[in-house]
């Protein structure tokens, strides 16, 4: 049986976007969040994604400024890291340290979660890189309590934890906290690590070329 289906790659975007743009409802949004948004819809399907986005400041100009000088991308998540399409950035470092040697170890030693244990190791790093958290809700608590306690401030964050057990808390707690670091998040349980590669992958300059 032969199927009758869309093989074409720019044509299968071309009607993606066509169809967000149809159904998603993006005048609420600044004009520089309206293409992450769209990219973070086409990852999940819900076009009522525009809904849950909540930010501060203007976590897309200062992530793109990071990125152009030469900004890490911190990623809580193998999954995060290995959704960002290299190819768009590609003198970027995109780290994850979820499988860092000793980082289990790390984790027992603070009573904590690998994934928050892995943001303690980015200490180094912090100040001015792009971190995106869009699995582990303990990742972005962590990250939050390290900047409230005076540690490095990234250039901006991207913070999606999903899931029922301190997700959506994780994320208002974000927006609540006055870090003085521009983030973007989704309130409520909604998130994933899909959704915030999407949010990367349309911060690079050839996806505002349309160069999907
Ligand atoms: C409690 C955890 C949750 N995980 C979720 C969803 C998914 N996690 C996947 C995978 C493969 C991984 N999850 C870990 C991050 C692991 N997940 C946790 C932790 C136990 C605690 C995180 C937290 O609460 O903040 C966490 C382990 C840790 O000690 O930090 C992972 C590192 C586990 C591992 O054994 O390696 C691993 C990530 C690997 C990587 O990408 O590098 C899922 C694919 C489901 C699965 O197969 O387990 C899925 C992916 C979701 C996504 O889009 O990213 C939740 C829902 C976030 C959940 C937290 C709350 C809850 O509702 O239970």
């Amino acid at each position: 049986m032969a199927f009758v289906y869309e093989r074409d790659p720019q044509a299968i975007y071309r009607q993606s976007y066509a169809t967000i743009e149809a159904e998603a409802d993006l005048a609420a949004l600044p004009q520089t969040l309206r293409p992450v948004a769209i990219r973070m819809i086409h990852a999940c399907g819900m076009t009522d994604l525009p809904g849950n986005m909540a930010w501060r400041g203007d976590p897309i100009g200062a992530a793109r400024q990071a990125l152009a000088a030469g900004a890490t991308i911190l990623c809580d998540a193998q999954m995060v890291a290995s959704g960002i399409i290299k190819r768009f950035f590609p003198s970027t470092d995109i780290r994850c340290d979820i499988n860092a040697p000793g980082l289990a170890d790390l984790a027992v030693k603070l009573g904590t979660t690998r994934s928050a244990a892995a943001v303690e190791m980015w200490r180094d790093v912090l100040a001015g890189s792009v971190a995106v958290i869009g699995n582990a809700p303990t990742a972005l608590f962590h990250l939050i309590e390290m900047i409230e306690s005076g540690g490095p401030k990234p250039a901006a964050i991207f913070g999606f934890p999903v899931g029922f057990v301190g997700a959506a808390e994780s994320k208002d707690a974000l927006i609540a906290a006055d870090l003085g670091v521009p983030c973007l998040t989704l309130s409520g349980r909604r998130g994933g690590s899909a959704i915030a590669a999407a949010a990367i992958n349309a911060l690079s300059s050839e996806e505002l070329r349309g160069n999907l």
